[in-house]
């Protein structure tokens, strides 16, 4: 093989041909060429290695100016100068020349005959389907990402809202024009707006996104037309036709593309429209991260120490049509949807008892009042003070009942968990740990004084009788009664009525000198939760029985408890949490029709109550009872 080489200017070749035994590449005014063989090194630095030079052919046919060829290639030492040996197979009909048969393409009839037969080692044919191959033109092609896209959208946004309503009048049949809306034609000529407008044509644009026009785009034919991008060229002027919601898409991440289609978001857009005009994205980026912010909280079990945040009750309020007056569902739907309309907060003890898991209210519990008795706490909550008294007091029996059924699911989880911590001699505590608490086993009826957490169970259930008749149905089954911070949510949620409800079947169902545990909220927290829902603030005008008169009531021959004595204000580090607990107490011969005689009633209290107070005492106690408005309230 030999190459011929133009006598190079120094150190440089200005033109190189090779000569590949066939053919001879060499562009047309190629000046005169000087022959040499390789060996010869009329380069430079003689006496040195020979070095071959390899150029590309295409250089070589560009008749270009080789100026970097400073790089050299080692000859291979045992690869013999004189034989090359060039293919001579070629598939799918190439030939030395032309060695991918590229030239093929050229003509469809060369083509034809070359590729009649599909050679064995030739890629599989392209399938039907990707045959035609779409090609987006960029809309503007001196801006494919349309990062000046403020500019041409403003023009583009400001003069079709004008022109919009004029061009529909005007529709005429075949006119292509009209295949694509006015608002989606763009042109590219580029504006040179100033500075300040830039932001107002990037508002336009986000404007385009939640206005109804644009959305009402499924005209579907026309609209798949222009959906993908096409080019009309005028003799005037070059317009491209752009599907405005596509490219939206790429304007406003932010805005989620919802399918124009539903109904539904089309009213959700056009709200936006109206209430989000013309947002910047960074304030579209921080209001998306402000609802994210302000979803609920995910539920947790018991020890969690967040307050329920403020803004929920603003939330709530704005949906007053779901509460109904007493129907279990009805409550079950509510408290489900987060609202804490009943103080059916899911974290209450977490703000309750910060920092701890003592609750103080149980220090002022006597043991004697529950030991081997029967006891039901109404308004249970996650079950923290009941558990605790299953556990520490000792009773035979002790319900926890709430209307809100997710803090029953977590109270009954709760259940387990003792068990579980009660069983970690026996069951390895990996075992609570892979695979939960282990379930609770069901209260045993047959063993009358089971043991805890045997003793305790949860139900679910509004406490406050729909009607007064249903009050006779009640049979005395319990010996002690815990209403702890629920008179506040019973009252605004089914007013005086209500309560006087359950108070009368509280006292129903306590046998003969049974006690209710009271801790009522004070007035003054009543006024901090009155707006919480429109019905809430209606019945809280509506009451009449305000918690200081409580205990008067409840001694009341409507009633018939015989006494009430302050038992004490348990200590919290929230003041708002310091309330007083007042004992009532049914007499020991005590039925369930009213009382008819009060001083009866109260010597014979006198004689037999477990703590006896004497008639005196018991007016005494009567107007302890009575003076809670002093104690600070807070929270629920
Ligand atoms: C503020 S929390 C008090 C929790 C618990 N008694 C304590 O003091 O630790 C009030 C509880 O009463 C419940 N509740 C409100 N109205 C109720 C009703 N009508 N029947 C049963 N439970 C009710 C709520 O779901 C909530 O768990």
């Amino acid at each position: 093989m030999s190459v011929e080489v133009k006598t190079p200017t120094r150190t440089q070749f200005e033109h190189t041909e090779f000569h590949c035994g066939e053919k001879q590449l060499r562009s047309g005014n190629s000046p005169p060429l000087r022959k040499f063989s390789f060996g010869d090194n009329k380069n430079q630095n003689e006496g040195k290695q020979v070095r071959k030079r390899r150029f590309s052919q295409f250089r070589a046919e560009t008749n270009q100016q080789h100026q970097s060829f400073g790089f050299r290639r080692k000859r291979l030492k045992s690869m013999p100068s004189e034989t090359i040996v060039l293919p001579t197979k070629f598939l799918l009909g190439g030939n030395i020349n032309d060695p991918l048969n590229l030239n093929s393409m050229n003509d469809k009839e060369i083509d034809k005959v070359l590729n009649e037969k599909t050679p064995v080692s030739s890629p599989l044919p392209t399938p039907l389907h990707r045959q035609k191959v779409e090609v987006h033109i960029p809309t503007n092609i001196t801006d494919p990402l349309n990062l000046n896209l403020d500019e041409d959208w403003n023009l583009t946004k400001g003069a079709n809202r004008n022109k919009k309503k004029h061009k529909h009048k005007n529709k005429k049949k075949g006119d292509s024009s009209q295949n694509t809306s006015t608002s989606s034609v763009m042109s590219t000529s580029l504006s040179k707006e100033p500075c300040s407008e830039k932001r107002k044509g990037l508002l336009e644009a986000l404007r385009i996104e939640i206005d109804d026009d644009d959305i009402a785009v499924p005209n579907a034919p026309e609209t798949k037309k222009t959906s993908t991008t096409s080019t009309e060229t005028s003799e005037s002027a070059k317009t491209v036709t752009v599907n405005v919601p596509n490219a939206d898409k790429i304007v406003s991440p932010v805005i989620s593309q919802i399918s124009p289609s539903n109904p539904f978001y089309r009213r959700r857009r056009r709200t936006l429209s109206m209430s989000d005009a013309r947002p910047e994205p960074s304030s579209l980026v921080s209001r998306s991260i402000l609802r994210t912010s302000l979803s609920p909280p995910r539920y947790s079990l018991d020890q969690d120490k967040v307050t329920p945040p403020k803004k929920f009750k603003r939330q709530f309020s704005q949906k007053p049509a779901e509460k109904t007056a007493s129907s279990s569902t009805s409550h079950k739907q509510f408290s489900k949807k987060g609202k804490f309309i009943y103080g059916n907060y899911n974290r209450y003890y977490g703000y309750r008892n910060p920092d701890t898991a003592d609750d103080h209210r149980l220090i002022s519990f006597k043991k004697e009042w529950f030991e081997g008795k029967d006891a039901i706490d109404i308004g249970c909550n996650v079950g923290h003070v009941t558990l605790a008294i299953a556990k520490e007091m000792h009773p035979r029996k002790v319900i926890g009942i709430d209307i809100d059924s997710s803090l029953i699911a977590a109270a009954r989880k709760n259940v387990r968990h003792y068990i579980s911590k009660e069983n970690t001699g026996s069951f390895p505590i990996s075992n609570t740990l892979s695979y939960g608490p282990i379930a609770a086993p069901p209260v045993n009826e047959a063993n009358s004084h089971p043991k805890f957490p045997h003793n305790v169970v949860f139900v679910q259930g509004n406490y406050v009788p729909e009607r007064e008749e249903l009050l006779e149905l009640e049979k005395e089954d319990y010996d002690v009664i815990l209403a702890l911070s629920l008179t506040k949510w019973v009252h605004l949620n089914f007013g005086d009525d209500g309560l006087k409800r359950m108070f009368k079947r509280i006292y129903r169902q306590l046998r003969p000198g049974g006690r209710l545990i009271l801790e009522p909220q004070p007035w003054s927290s009543y006024k901090k939760k009155k707006k919480l829902t429109p019905e809430i603030f209606e019945t809280f005008k509506s009451i009449s029985l305000k918690p200081e008169q409580f205990s008067d009531y409840l001694l009341s021959k409507e009633v018939g408890f015989s006494t009430c004595e302050v038992v004490d204000t348990p200590f919290n580090k929230s003041k708002g949490f310091r309330r007083t607990i007042q004992l009532f107490t049914k007499a020991e011969t005590a039925a369930n029709s009213p009382k008819q005689d009060d001083s009866a009633t109260i010597t014979e209290t006198a004689a037999s109550a477990p703590t006896p107070i004497s008639p005196e005492q018991n007016m005494e106690a009567s107007e302890t009872c009575a003076g809670l408005e002093n104690t600070k309230p807070n929270e629920s």
